[in-house]
């Protein structure tokens, strides 16, 4: 064991029992694992991804860990929210597994996040978060209980929703990679097989709060963007998410909400604000349109241009004041890269090793 918290499911008695923890989290964890378990036997993808809907129909989902960005990306104002944390991708579309969201509350603030916190209202449940006896105005900006401060309501409580929670196949797959060296672009494009790279890979960084002891972030690999709640060899997952994209026709995108300029320490986070402009640009078909370049070592395309982002923030090393820190650093990042997907090498991807060959050299090199 490595936390004091354990869940346990014993999937024949359909039996879960949670115990050591006062976080509502692992409940809807513990049943997203059974989803991992039982979706992918009758040819449907779960995945651990928001989902919203353009008003053209337009489906984007958003994988990525906790922390990194899934709620706060797929609430926006000028789309339709499908749901924030747990789908499915069927032959149908996709579908949401739950029926609310459970938003992170830390630093809240009306400015930033309009529709979560509109959401907060009589029938939402908060969770550790600090409030003044008296007055009972909360304060979201008090790590007093915990900085991983929750508001689960009901998903109809935000006000520009996709009822019921499901959409067709879709047109955009954005993996959210919150990079805690500061190396990786803002935003990239990804053929099929890095997508399959990045996807299986997992890079990331465990975000402070999310994790028991996690007080800065960290870096690590979590499979599928969810090593934690997944069942079945992440190549199964992959292999379903490579077929569906080939399939649908649709465009993966790897997107960094974490450090840029530096690593965290010295380095900022990406503003939300930019952020908010590439996930733009890509629903808009925009961002499609542009002309990219190469990056070293990892081989992303970077776009030279995005609607209302400065352009030179959009290549790393720009940001970096010492260039030879950054390639430094990069090479750092790959060579975990390189270790980490060690663990992969033994298995193939699909029905033919030609996929797993190509993910191979679609890592950085
Ligand atoms: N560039 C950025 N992109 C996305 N989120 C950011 C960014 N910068 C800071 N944040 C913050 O990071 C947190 C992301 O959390 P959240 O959206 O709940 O992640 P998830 O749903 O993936 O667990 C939010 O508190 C958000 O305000
Ligand atoms: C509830 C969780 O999911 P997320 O942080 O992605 O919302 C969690 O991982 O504890």
């Amino acid at each position: 064991m490595t936390s004091s918290t354990s869940i346990d499911l014993n999937l024949k008695r359909r039996e879960m029992v949670i115990l050591g923890t006062q976080y509502a989290g692992e409940m809807k964890k513990g049943l997203f694992s059974v989803m991992h378990y039982l979706m992918p036997k009758r040819g449907i993808l779960s995945l651990h991804s928001g989902c919203n809907m353009g008003k053209a129909g337009d489906v984007a989902l958003f994988f990525g860990l906790s922390g990194t960005g899934k709620t706060t990306l797929s609430t926006d104002h000028n789309r339709y929210l499908i749901g924030d944390d747990e789908h499915c991708w069927s032959n149908n579309g996709v579908s949401n597994i739950e029926g609310g969201c459970y938003a992170k509350c830390i630093d809240l603030s009306q400015e930033k996040e309009p529709d979560i916190w509109s959401a907060i209202k009589f029938g939402t449940v908060l969770e550790n978060i600090v409030f003044e006896e008296h007055s009972r105005e909360v304060d979201y900006s008090d790590k007093g209980v915990t900085e991983n401060t929750r508001a689960a309501y009901p998903i109809e409580y935000i006000s520009n929703v996709k009822l019921p929670c499901v959409g067709p196949h879709p047109r955009n797959v954005i993996l959210l990679a919150c990079d805690a060296f500061g190396v990786l672009p803002p935003v990239s494009k990804l053929t099929l097989a890095q997508t399959m790279y990045h996807f299986i890979s997992g890079y990331t960084a465990l975000v402070a709060g999310t994790e028991d002891g996690i007080k800065e972030p960290q870096a690590t690999f979590s499979a599928c963007f969810g090593a934690a709640f997944i069942m079945l060899h992440p190549t199964k997952y992959a292999a379903m998410l490579a077929d569906k994209m080939k399939k649908h026709g649709t465009t993966a995108w790897l997107v960094n909400t974490g450090w840029s300029g530096g690593s965290y320490g010295v380095g900022q986070r990406m503003k939300l604000s930019y952020t908010r402009k590439i996930i733009d640009a890509i629903h808009n078909g925009s961002l499609l349109k542009s002309t990219y370049s190469e990056t070293p070592i990892f081989g992303l395309h970077i776009p030279d241009n995005v609607e209302g982002v400065p352009s030179e923030i959009l290549h790393p090393e720009n940001m970096w004041v010492d260039k030879n820190a950054y390639m430094g650093t990069l090479k750092k990042l790959a060579a975990l890269f390189k270790r980490n997907f060690e663990n992969f090498l033994d298995y193939k991807v699909g029905n033919d090793s030609k996929l797993a060959q190509e993910i191979l050299a679609a890592g950085p090199q």
